[in-house]
């Protein structure tokens, strides 16, 4: 059997005696969407900031194709192949969507600031190119301030994919966004995720969404996993039902 892309194992972490995530073990294959879903405080949260490194597990193991990543800092995490997007857009208004992809590649290759003009040039194909997978090639000579929501959210993917990220933590992807603009951006994550066997973790509040482009979904409730599988079966577990949904009767899409 091959090695997954990403392996968790009996992850942990308390908080004052309660747990705030607890043993948590999943596995996570190249070019899968994978969804973690769950109530407000059942740990989604906890659970991404110990996979990126913000915080460290009180136990537990994180491994990114068979190599251990509980315990480095969310640097080394990064540079190993974890990138990750937020809620809030993270783009320097002032700046065009090409430079702002830019500074990425930059800080990528670890250029200094002073070398920014020549660097510039040098990285104006790649991102270029970038901006052009996530459909924002148009738009590139534009300050991030003046587009629209949903366009810098496809410049944050750009600034995420500049590092060549083999897994990509997407904390609530479409939070503020119009239906149509939503569904767009996911189906192009999907699209990026099966061309580039980029293992997608998304937390995300929107059923429709989850329902939608997951082809696995996690389910969270006090920091424990009560179900994991397929859309369908999530769909119709009655403990996530009563658990997540509030009801057995309840229709969680
Ligand atoms: N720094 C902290 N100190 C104490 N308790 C914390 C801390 N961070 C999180 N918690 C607790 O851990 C639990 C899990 O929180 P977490 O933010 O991970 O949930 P979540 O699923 O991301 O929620 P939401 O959907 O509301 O963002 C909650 O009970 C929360 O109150």
């Amino acid at each position: 059997m091959t090695t997954p892309l990403l392996e968790v194992r009996n992850l942990r972490k308390r908080y004052g005696g309660v747990d705030a995530v607890a043993d948590v073990s999943f596995d996570l294959a190249a070019g899968e969407m994978l969804a973690l879903i769950g109530p407000n405080g059942a740990g989604k949260t906890t659970c991404f900031n110990m996979l990126s490194g913000q915080l460290r597990p009180d136990a537990g193991s994180v491994r990114l194709a068979g190599r251990e990543l509980s315990g480095l800092p969310p640097r080394a995490i990064w540079r190993l192949g974890v990138g990750r997007t937020f809620q809030i857009a993270e783009t320097f208004g002032s700046m065009t969507a090409l430079e702002n992809v830019q500074m990425a590649l930059l800080s990528r290759e670890q250029r200094l600031f002073s070398l920014w003009r020549r660097a510039a040039a040098q990285f104006s194909d790649e991102a270029a190119q970038l901006l052009d997978a996530v459909g924002m090639a148009a738009q590139r000579d534009r300050p991030c301030a003046v587009l629209a929501y949903g366009d810098v959210k496809r410049v944050e993917l750009a600034i995420a994919l500049a590092n060549r990220p083999r897994l990509l933590l997407m904390d609530e992807p479409t939070a503020g966004m119009g239906m149509g603009e939503r569904h767009a951006l996911m189906a192009l994550v999907r699209d990026l995720a099966r061309e580039r066997q980029l293992g997608v973790l998304f937390t995300e509040h929107s059923m429709d969404v989850v329902f939608g482009y997951a082809g696995r979904i996690l389910v969270l409730a006090r920091g424990r996993l009560i179900a994991q599988g397929d859309p369908e079966s999530v769909r119709k577990d009655a403990q996530v039902r009563e658990v997540y949904f509030g009801s057995s009767a309840g229709q969680p899409a």
